[in-house]
């Protein structure tokens, strides 16, 4: 771990303005299904994440991790409680404005890189700045930044030419061109090996901390906490600072 200011305790209120530039989430929940039958998959969150931050949220399948992303990410609004990214209300109703939001402020990192098969890597990272808002439209320079996460030499290649770690990579690279200030990341390391996987998660933290961006990853993965600044349990949709 980093000898960085000890994890928010999940009930400190957002009382300054670095809590507020990454993601707060006060008192969150959200019931799945319908009146006959209701899973409370996130119950009373509290979660603070500050720009620079890496925090891993481990737990077991079925206890709300997903749905902690897809509330953090404005992709599902909570029953109750507050969910903001950069200061910005990720909970309004607007679907339209809820999906500007993410796509100025938020990038998505998923298990297996989701890369669209028919383009180039570089290509990959142009698309979101062409896709984003006018003011988004600059971002962070696509071959640099493939070159920062180690994939200078393989711009041209397309998904298929390239290993799960490379694709990983360029996943991240994708979610970080649009600059955002919160990178949500779902079990990136669950299809590479070991030491793949600490490439990975080492990438994420120095990304965070370079950047000031503050990255939730969901994991599954004990072996990768190491490099991370702060680690969550959730259980039964229940949120804790692990010990
Ligand atoms: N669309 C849905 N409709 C009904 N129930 C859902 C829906 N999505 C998730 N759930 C339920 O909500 C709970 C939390 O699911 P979630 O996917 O957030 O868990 P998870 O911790 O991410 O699990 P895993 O580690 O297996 O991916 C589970 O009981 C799940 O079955």
């Amino acid at each position: 771990m980093s000898s960085r200011p000890a994890p928010t305790a999940s009930t400190t209120p957002a009382d300054d303005a670095s809590e507020r530039l990454g993601l707060v989430m006060r008192a969150v929940s959200l019931r799945h299904g319908n009146a006959a039958e209701t899973v409370q998959a996130l119950d009373d969150v509290d979660l603070t994440v500050r720009p620079g931050e890496l925090a891993a949220v481990v737990g077991p399948s079925g206890a709300g991790k997903s749905s902690l992303l897809a509330v953090a990410g404005g992709l599902a609004r909570p029953d109750h409680g507050t969910v903001t990214v950069a200061g910005q209300d990720m909970t309004v109703p607007s679907r339209r404005t809820r999906t500007e939001l993410r796509r100025r402020h938020v990038g998505f990192v998923f298990q297996s890189g989701n890369l669209l098969p028919a383009l180039t890597a570089a290509d990959q990272l142009r698309l979101p700045l062409q896709l984003g808002p006018r003011s988004q439209r600059s971002g962070r320079d696509p071959l640099k930044l493939l070159a920062d996460v180690g994939m200078a030499d393989k711009a041209d290649r397309r998904p298929h030419q390239l290993s799960g770690g490379e694709r990983q990579r360029v996943g991240i690279a994708r979610a970080l061109v649009t600059e955002p200030s919160v990178l949500l990341v779902d079990e990136p390391t669950a299809a590479l090996d070991r030491a793949r996987s600490h490439e990975i998660v080492q990438l994420l933290a120095r990304e965070a901390r370079h950047r000031s961006v503050a990255v939730v990853m969901v994991t599954h993965d004990h072996d990768v906490l190491q490099y991370c600044d702060t680690v969550y349990e959730m259980v039964d949709g229940k949120l804790a600072a692990s010990s």
